[in-house]
């Protein structure tokens, strides 16, 4: 990625070339059709324009709904100069296997994609061309372009209808995905200077890396979303590259930080992990809001705040004591 000059209005980095999954997710951000956006070749350069602050935010995936977390992602988050997740956003994905014009499906023997697009049409592509090798590319839409010019190297991409329409490339077949509604999640990622407001219906991004290795760590860390009500939407471990069996949990929880059950079950893991990294609150895409009990409300910690202060100003917490 070049680098970029700021201008007025925001500007966004977004795992491309034009035409990816990711460019997508970014247009349907409100205004992000008008401002300036910057395709970057992977998500790790995405992401480092904005710690360089050459752009505000950057859209990367973090999640399909077939294949699962996208490491790339969820390990160049966890590390580095802290980011925050300002929101998300939800697509649906569907593929074609397009190729240049006067190609046929006999002829293909080589196609080209992103891991997570191959891994979604696998099944496709075993019924219908198994003779077909696998060519990694940095992206849907990067193996798409590839195939107008010269040098590609494969004779098919994998890539949105959109993009193949968009470069002329033929149709070889159309909804090629293994399971129909398969949706992808992509976070606009930013400075860590600015926290989304609560909604009602948000989530929380968290690294946390596991203590250390003692019977029951990890129950530990989930106990503190249990006893607070909080529910967990994901949860995934990474190696951190440290060495063999070195792991951090990267968890989505239900709620925003300034929940009182969330900000107290974060208080809970930093006791216990205090290389914790909070990776934001923001509004979910879907905007479904938790079911809270009773008994984890932000009114009951504030009552049980203000019963434990009258207990140690000397009341017996019922009746304020001294102040
Ligand atoms: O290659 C693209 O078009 C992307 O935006 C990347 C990506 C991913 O990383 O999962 C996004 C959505 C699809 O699930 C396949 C690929």
């Amino acid at each position: 990625m070049t680098g970029p000059t700021r201008t007025d209005g925001p500007s966004y980095a977004y795992l491309g070339p034009e035409g990816t999954f990711t460019e997508a997710a970014l247009l349907q951000v409100p205004g992000a059709d008008a401002a300036r956006r910057v395709p970057a070749a992977t998500v790790g350069a995405a992401l480092d324009a904005v710690r360089a602050r050459s752009v505000d935010a950057a859209m990367v995936p973090i999640e399909n709904s077939v294949e699962g977390g996208v490491s790339a992602t969820l390990d160049a988050i966890a590390v580095g100069e802290p980011l925050r997740i300002l929101r998300e956003e939800l697509v649906p994905i569907t593929f074609v296997l397009a190729a240049r014009p006067g190609t046929t499906l006999d002829g293909v023997r080589r196609i080209a994609t992103h891991g997570h697009a191959w891994a979604q049409c696998r099944n496709w592509v075993d019924a219908h061309v198994p003779r077909a090798e696998y060519f990694p590319s940095s992206s849907t839409a990067a193996a798409a372009f590839g195939l107008a010019g010269d040098e590609h190297g494969y004779d098919a991409a994998i890539c949105s209808p959109l993009v193949a329409e968009r470069l002329g490339l033929a149709v070889l077949a159309a909804d090629i995905g293994d399971v129909a509604d398969a949706v992808t999640r992509f976070i606009l990622v930013g400075t860590p200077d600015a926290l989304p407001p609560r909604t009602g219906a948000d989530k929380t991004t968290l690294v946390i890396p596991l203590p250390d290795d003692h019977p029951g760590a990890l129950m530990q860390i989930l106990d503190q979303f249990a006893a607070r009500g909080v529910n967990l939407s994901r949860i995934e471990s990474r190696p951190t590259g440290q060495f063999l069996g070195d792991y951090f949990f990267s968890v989505d929880a239900d709620g925003h930080v300034e929940d009182a059950r969330v900000a107290d079950a974060l208080k809970g893991l930093h006791r216990i992990s205090p290389g914790l990294r909070f990776l934001g609150s923001y509004a979910r895409a879907d905007r479904r809001s938790p079911a809270v009990e009773r008994h984890t409300s932000d009114d009951a910690f504030e009552a049980a705040d203000a019963w434990l202060e009258g207990i140690v100003r000397g009341g017996d917490g019922d009746r304020p004591g001294r102040s």
